[in-house]
């Protein structure tokens, strides 16, 4: 999210979380202040989520003590012992672009709280539209698995039918354009969601 109005409307249609992206590496990049703006205008009960990406402990530092989000996401080469160093909950992006081979790093983040299966391809930053596999979706680990990736309301329902991950993430999929959210793209998109999860 990069406006206020537009997290809004996301909570007033049912979105569990929200996030701002506050890493350089984004078209959809916010400031500290913005961010802050964001996260301060929901309600309670829908999380708030700070993207980051090899952003240096400063840079984490101010996000968390400033913007206050309920949960860091981390989408760099950030090992699992640097991700906990802040001591907050966070999620873990793992970029599954290269198929099967990207699996084995599922399994170098005992601390993330879940992790974000991306369809990006490796040290490429996430919001790229592009979807992976979904049949490569792992069924054994214990940590939620959260489903990212060129999702749009067309495909979301075939995709968590297919994956059933504990949530699914979305940026470029309900836009009208780089960082500005399209409504009725919003709401179709989480209609799909609800229906699929019904199913
Ligand atoms: O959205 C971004 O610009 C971004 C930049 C750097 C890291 C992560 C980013 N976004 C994440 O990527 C997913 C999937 O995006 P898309 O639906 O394929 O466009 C998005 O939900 C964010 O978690």
């Amino acid at each position: 999210m990069t406006r206020v109005e537009d997290a809004r409307l996301a909570a007033e249609l049912g979105a569990d979380a929200i996030g701002v992206v506050v890493t350089a590496r984004s078209k959809r990049r916010v400031d500290v202040a913005q961010a802050r703006a964001i996260v301060a205008a929901m309600p309670p009960f829908v999380t708030t989520v700070a993207l980051l990406m090899d952003d240096s402990v400063e840079t984490v530092r101010a996000v968390i003590e400033q913007v206050q989000p309920d949960l860091l996401q981390f989408h760099g080469a950030e090992s699992d012992a640097w991700c906990a160093q802040f001591g907050r909950p966070y999620l873990k992006a793992v970029a599954m672009g290269e198929g099967a081979a990207a699996l084995p790093r599922l399994r170098e983040f005992p601390r993330a709280v879940g992790l974000l299966l991306d369809g990006h391809g490796l040290g490429e930053p996430g919001g790229s539209g592009k979807a992976f596999d979904w049949s490569l979706m792992p069924a054994e680990l214990e940590q939620p698995l959260l489903l990212a990736g060129g999702l749009h309301a067309g495909n979301v329902g075939d995709a968590i039918r297919l994956a059933r991950p504990w949530a699914v993430d979305v940026a470029s999929g309900i836009e009208a354009s780089p960082g500005i959210k399209d409504p009725k793209r919003m709401a179709d998109f989480i209609a799909a969601v609800r229906a699929a999860d019904r199913a």
